[in-house]
C-alpha cells in the first residue's frame, strides 16, 4: 500500500536527469529549493542536493528506491531520437512509460510530467500555429515519433483525481542551448563535411527552437499549477520560444556565430527528400553488410524544409509562461558555449 508523500513537500525525481535537458531541469529544481532524486541509465555529472540513482526505467524495482518519499516525478528520458531502433523505443518509450506509471502510482507520488513533443501531431508538411487541439499524426515520420504518442496517451489517459495521481504533457519543440549533444553539434559535423553550402527549398519555412531554459520554465511552471481543481490535468501543453524563425536563419545564424559560411545555393524540396528516401532505402538494404549514416536522412529533410512551429496560447492562458530567454539570446548563449566546434578550433 502506498504512503502518501505530504502535498507540496520539495523532493522531487527527474527521471533522464543526467540528459541536455534533464540536467538543465535539475539545475533550475535546486536553484528554486526542491531536492532531487535523479534516475538515469547513466550517470554524467555530481551535484549537491541530488541523489543519483542508476537503472533502467523498465525497471520498476529501481525506479520504486528513487521514488521514495518523492511526490512530484520529471519523465524526460528517451533513446535518442537519430535512433533506429525500433524495439529499443517500444522499449523504453511505451512499456517503460507504463512501468514509471506503475511505479509512481505504488510509490504514492502525486503530480508525473512529461516531456513530450511537438512532433507528435507532425507527418512531415506544414503545421503553421499548430495547436494542441490537432490530432496525433497518423502517419509519424519515425519510430522516435510513434512511440512518443503512444508514450503522451499512456501518461495523460493515467490521470486520476480521484486516486489523487495528476499527469500532465509538456510539448516542446527543437530545443537547443549549452551541453545539447545534437542540434549544434549535427550542423557542425555538416558544415565541417562541406554539406552546409545548400539551402532545402525556398528557404522561407517557418519553424520553433525553444531555449533549453524556456522549457524547463514550462516544466516548473505545469508541476507547479498541478492540482485538482487547474484545468491542466491530463492535458498536453506546447513550449516554445513564441518566436518562429525562418529555418535557414536558424541555421545560419548558429553556423556564422561559429565561424562558418551560411548555406547560399537552393535545392527543390522534393529532389533532397527523394533522394534522402533513395539513401536510406539503400542504407537499409545493405545494413547487413555495411553500417553508413546518412546525414540527410528523410526526417532530417522534412524538419529543414517544411512549416512546422506551434501555438503556446494554451500555456500561456493557463500556466502563465512567458519565454523568459529571447531566441537572440539563446543564440547568443548557445554559441559562446561552443567554443570546440568553433571553426579552425
Ligand atoms: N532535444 C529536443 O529537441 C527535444 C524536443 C522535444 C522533446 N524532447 C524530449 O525531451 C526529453 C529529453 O531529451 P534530451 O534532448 O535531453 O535527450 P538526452 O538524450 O540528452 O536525454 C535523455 C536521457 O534519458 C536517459 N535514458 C534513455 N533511456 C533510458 C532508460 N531506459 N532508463 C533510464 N534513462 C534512460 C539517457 O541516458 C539520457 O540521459 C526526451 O523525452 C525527448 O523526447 C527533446
Ligand atoms: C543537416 C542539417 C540539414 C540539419 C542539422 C540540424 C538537425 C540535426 C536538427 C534540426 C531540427 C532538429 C530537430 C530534432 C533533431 C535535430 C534536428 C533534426 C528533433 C527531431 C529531435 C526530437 C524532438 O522531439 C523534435 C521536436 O519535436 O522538437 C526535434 C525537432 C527538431
Amino acid at each position: 500500500m502506498a504512503t502518501r508523500v505530504r502535498p507540496g513537500s520539495k523532493r522531487c525525481a527527474v527521471i533522464g536527469g543526467s540528459g541536455f535537458l534533464g540536467r538543465h531541469l535539475v539545475e533550475k529544481l535546486l536553484d528554486r529549493g526542491y531536492s532531487v532524486s535523479l534516475f538515469d541509465i547513466r550517470q554524467s555529472y555530481e551535484l549537491p542536493g541530488v541523489t543519483f540513482h542508476q537503472g533502467d526505467l523498465c525497471d520498476k524495482q529501481a525506479l520504486l528506491s528513487a521514488l521514495k518519499d518523492v511526490s512530484l516525478v520529471f519523465h524526460c528520458a528517451s533513446p535518442a531520437p537519430s535512433s533506429d531502433d525500433r524495439l529499443l523505443f517500444e522499449r523504453v518509450n511505451i512499456q517503460g512509460t507504463q512501468t514509471v506509471i506503475q511505479a509512481c502510482l505504488d510509490a504514492g507520488v502525486q503530480k508525473l510530467v512529461l516531456t513530450s513533443s511537438a512532433s507528435v501531431v507532425f507527418e512531415g508538411t506544414d503545421v503553421k500555429n499548430g495547436k494542441e487541439d490537432l490530432p496525433y499524426a497518423k502517419k509519424p515520420i519515425d519510430y522516435y515519433t510513434q512511440t512518443k504518442i503512444e508514450q503522451e496517451k499512456l501518461v495523460l489517459e493515467a490521470c486520476n483525481k480521484p486516486k489523487g495521481f495528476l499527469t500532465v504533457a509538456i510539448r516542446p519543440h527543437g530545443i537547443f542551448g549549452p551541453r545539447d549533444p545534437q542540434l549544434v553539434p549535427t550542423l557542425v559535423d555538416a558544415a565541417r563535411r562541406g554539406k552546409m553550402k545548400f539551402i532545402i527549398g525556398d528557404g522561407t519555412n517557418l519553424v520553433d527552437f525553444t531555449y533549453v531554459e524556456n522549457v524547463v520554465h514550462g516544466h516548473i511552471l505545469a508541476a507547479e499549477h498541478l492540482r485538482a481543481d487547474s484545468p491542466i490535468c491530463g492535458k498536453p501543453y506546447h513550449i516554445t520560444n513564441d518566436e518562429p524563425i525562418r529555418f535557414w536563419d536558424f541555421m545560419s545564424e548558429v553556423l556564422v556565430g561559429l565561424g562558418y559560411a551560411a548555406p547560399r545555393f537552393h535545392l527543390p524540396y522534393t529532389l533532397v527528400y527523394g533522394l534522402a528516401l533513395l539513401l536510406w532505402l539503400l542504407t537499409w538494404i545493405l545494413h547487413p553488410f555495411m553500417s553508413f549514416k546518412p546525414t540527410f536522412t528523410p526526417m532530417r529533410v522534412a524538419l529543414a524544409g517544411t512549416y512546422h512551429y506551434y501555438s503556446c496560447e494554451r500555456a500561456k492562458e493557463h500556466l502563465g509562461y512567458k519565454p523568459v530567454v529571447s531566441l537572440k539570446e539563446g543564440i547568443a548563449r548557445t554559441v559562446a558555449s561552443y567554443p570546440h566546434l568553433r571553426r579552425g578550433a
